[in-house]
């Protein structure tokens, strides 16, 4: 396909059916015991959609521990119906008729395993499935060493997706690190992309705060980020940040978690992404004649149709 620089005309986000609502941001727990994570996360995702949240985000693999060694022994194929963890999810998405951004799991698929988000509408139905896309690589010796490809594929395809509560982007945590893939969302008219993280006490008290909220501010948009809780007695070497929050296209922290089990409601009303754009036309102001993003996957700059 060929690459197409992304034109301001494709900048304006389309209308949702529900513009103000709740989102429930469950931090959770995560034990090596899945049947009791998929029973933790089914209990709090009900009292979330009984607390009024029209739409509810899980973390980065919530469904076993976020261990190199042992995410292979937990993987389920989504795409062959034998996965317990969407199995569940779907049940309570159309049970309680929500949106659910299903967090990730680990995906089994053609033998290879992916970490995999799924979002799920309120019919039940798999709206759309990201695979992470940038996989996490470090070394601080001395401090954390983790290489997410010994594990995982990376995915190839990012995935907006239109929901009743507005058009979403889909980043897994070290994804939030890479701008260019925010811009694209944005490009393709978001009004919220959602990370489901697992950021480490290492890189998480410097930077978390930091790049949600550059998300946001850059391309004036909701940011909402979902981690696991920290346990603090674990015996992993990867020790959970926590945090998650729900940033405003200001870069106002609408509500926020701290390390522990919690679930987090806050409000988005996507008439705000509107108002702070007239009121600041950044995509007016883009000097197209010195930069642009380029758009590898789309074949005419004109295109803003959702590719979920
Ligand atoms: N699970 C992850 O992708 C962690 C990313 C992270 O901590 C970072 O610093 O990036």
């Amino acid at each position: 396909m060929a690459a197409v620089p992304i034109s301001p005309s494709s900048l304006s986000p389309p209308q949702a059916s529900i513009s103000k609502y709740k989102v429930a941001l469950c931090q959770l727990p995560v034990s090596p015991r899945k049947e009791e994570n998929i029973a933790r996360a089914r209990a709090s995702v009900d009292a979330a959609a009984a607390a009024g949240a029209t739409l509810v985000v899980l973390p980065e693999i919530w469904n076993c521990p976020y261990s190199m060694e042992t995410l292979p022994i937990y993987g389920e194929d989504i795409d062959g119906g034998a996965s317990p963890s969407i199995s569940m999810l779907s049940e309570i998405a159309s049970r309680r008729k929500i949106t659910i951004v299903g967090g990730s799991i680990p995906e089994k698929s053609s033998g290879q395993l992916f970490n995999t988000c799924c979002v799920i509408g309120p019919d039940g139905q798999i709206k759309a499935k990201h695979r992470k896309l940038h996989l996490f690589e470090i070394d601080i010796p001395g401090n954390i060493t983790l290489r997410e490809s010994d594990t995982f594929t990376a995915g190839q395809e990012p995935a907006i997706v239109d929901t009743d509560v507005g058009r979403i982007g889909i980043g897994i945590c070290h994804d939030i690190r890479f701008p260019e893939l925010a811009m694209l969302y944005r490009s393709r008219g978001a009004h919220l992309i959602c990370y489901p993280s697992a950021f480490n006490m290492s890189t998480g008290q410097l930077l978390w705060d930091l790049m949600q909220k550059s998300r946001a501010v850059d391309n004036q948009l909701f940011v909402v980020t979902c981690s696991p809780a920290r346990d603090p007695d674990a015996e992993s070497d990867y020790m959970i940040w926590g945090h998650s929050s729900l940033i405003g296209p200001l870069g106002e922290v609408i509500a926020t978690a701290g390390h522990e089990e919690a679930t987090v409601i806050g409000e988005i009303d996507l008439s705000i992404i509107r108002t702070i754009r007239e009121n600041l036309p950044l995509e007016m102001q883009s000097r197209d004649d010195l930069y642009q993003l380029v758009d590898v996957r789309r074949e005419s700059a004109g295109d803003n149709a959702c590719a979920a």
